[in-house]
């Protein structure tokens, strides 16, 4: 059966407003349905994360050579760190007949629209500036510096939605998790048959 290729979904959102939380979600309610395109990134991984699942951990050389050998469509460095994400790794997920998920920031966000890939373009708000502060501080994954940092660039992405809410074709209020969810379901309803 030949089935038209599913729209990638791009989440942004401020650091802790809940993208992974909400995707993490997504994925579980719908399985198999959804599929990470997998990054490059020059950061450190995580406790618990896996090269080749969560990201392809390389060294600052090796992205520059990816870069200029034009694989990204899009990079960004974020707090230091560079990120990256290959059309064809979009494909890859298209062609296994699932729906795409990017978890970029704003800069890719924008790159990523130009392209012929139709995505769709999120923004996962927090329904409000302390929740977002209590949910970033509770995750306890950054150090006070980071978390400044976080919120620093958080006051920009917030400050840049209200201003272009129409590049987006959904806003998600990250208020309670089953609202949420169900928003998302409701948005990507015909591609979760
Ligand atoms: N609806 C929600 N209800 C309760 N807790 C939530 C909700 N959404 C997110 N959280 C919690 O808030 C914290 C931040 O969420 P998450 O790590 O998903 O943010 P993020 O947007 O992916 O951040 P980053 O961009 O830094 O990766 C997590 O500890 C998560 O469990």
């Amino acid at each position: 059966m030949t089935t038209e290729k599913k729209k990638p979904i791009v989440l942004n959102g401020p650091s802790g407003s809940g993208k992974s939380f909400l995707l993490r979600h997504l994925m579980k309610k719908y399985p198999g349905k959804f599929s990470f395109s997998i990054s490059h990134t020059t950061r450190q991984p995580r406790k618990g994360e896996k090269h080749g699942v969560h990201y392809y951990y390389v060294s600052k050389e090796k992205f520059q050579e990816l870069k200029d050998d034009n694989q990204f469509i899009e990079h960004a460095t974020v707090h230091g760190n560079m990120y990256g994400t290959s059309i064809q790794a979009v494909r890859d997920v298209q062609s296994q007949g699932k729906i795409a998920v990017l978890d970029v920031n704003i800069d890719g966000a924008l790159s990523i629209s130009k392209t012929d890939l139709k995505p769709r373009l999120m923004f996962v708000k927090p329904p409000s500036w302390e929740l977002l502060e209590k949910r970033l501080r509770g995750r306890n994954t950054e150090t006070e510096e980071q978390i400044e940092t976080r919120l620093n660039t958080a006051k920009k992405e917030m400050k840049w939605v209200e201003e272009h809410s129409d590049f987006y074709h959904h806003i998600i209020i990250n208020d309670n998790v089953d609202n949420a969810i169900q928003q998302l379901s409701d948005i990507l309803e015909e591609d979760l048959d």
